[in-house]
């Protein structure tokens, strides 16, 4: 395991049952309140890839894809849960490991052919993430890759991926 990956890993505290029975539960908050994890967190992912916008899934998503789009020196796109953008939006309703969700973006978030990397805190069932890339291509734009911190491999989420570039800075 790399140093930055087992610096993520100390600084995410497992919660037992929440938000409901059988599910573990991974809270960024302790990595986020950490200064020197969290800018390096966000270095290494606005030095690792070339792209125009950096897409943030609402809402722990934001916390982290914004400060890489402002370090990587790209536009920042939201996409959030139903409801809350204002202009025209494409949907896309999905599962994930806790319940379900509908998530849209602004059809004109993108410019044709924008180069773009989704950004979140956690893959699980992979639902989110691959609900993302579906609205982010229907918006005109190419999927670089997605980069989560955390992996949840017993989930099979990459299996829902499959031909994107997904990069985890910690598989558990
Ligand atoms: O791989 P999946 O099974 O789809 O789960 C991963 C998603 O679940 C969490 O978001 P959540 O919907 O709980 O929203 P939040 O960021 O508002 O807490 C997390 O931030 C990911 O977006
Ligand atoms: N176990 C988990 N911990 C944190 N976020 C999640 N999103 C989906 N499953 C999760």
């Amino acid at each position: 395991m790399s140093d930055l990956s087992s610096l993520i890993c100390d600084r995410i505290r497992d919660v037992p049952d929440y938000p409901q029975p059988g599910v573990m539960f991974k809270d960024i908050t302790p990595l986020l309140a950490d200064p020197a994890v969290f800018t390096a967190v966000v270095d290494e992912l606005a030095g690792a890839y070339d792209v125009d916008k950096i897409v943030g899934i609402e809402a722990r998503g934001f916390i982290l894809a914004a400060p890489v789009a402002y370090r990587a020196g790209a536009g920042f796109v939201p996409i959030r849960k139903k409801g809350k953008l204002p202009s025209e939006t494409l949907e896309e309703s999905y599962d994930l490991e806790y319940g379900s969700a509908t998530i849209e973006v602004h059809r004109d978030a993108f410019t044709e052919g924008d180069r773009v990397l989704i950004v979140d805190d956690v893959l699980a069932t992979g639902g989110t993430a691959e609900a993302t890339v579906e609205l982010v291509r229907r918006a005109g734009a190419e999927v670089v890759g997605v980069a989560v911190l955390m992996e949840l491999a017993f989930l099979k989420g990459r299996e829902r991926l499959a031909g994107v570039d997904l990069r985890s800075l910690v598989i558990v």
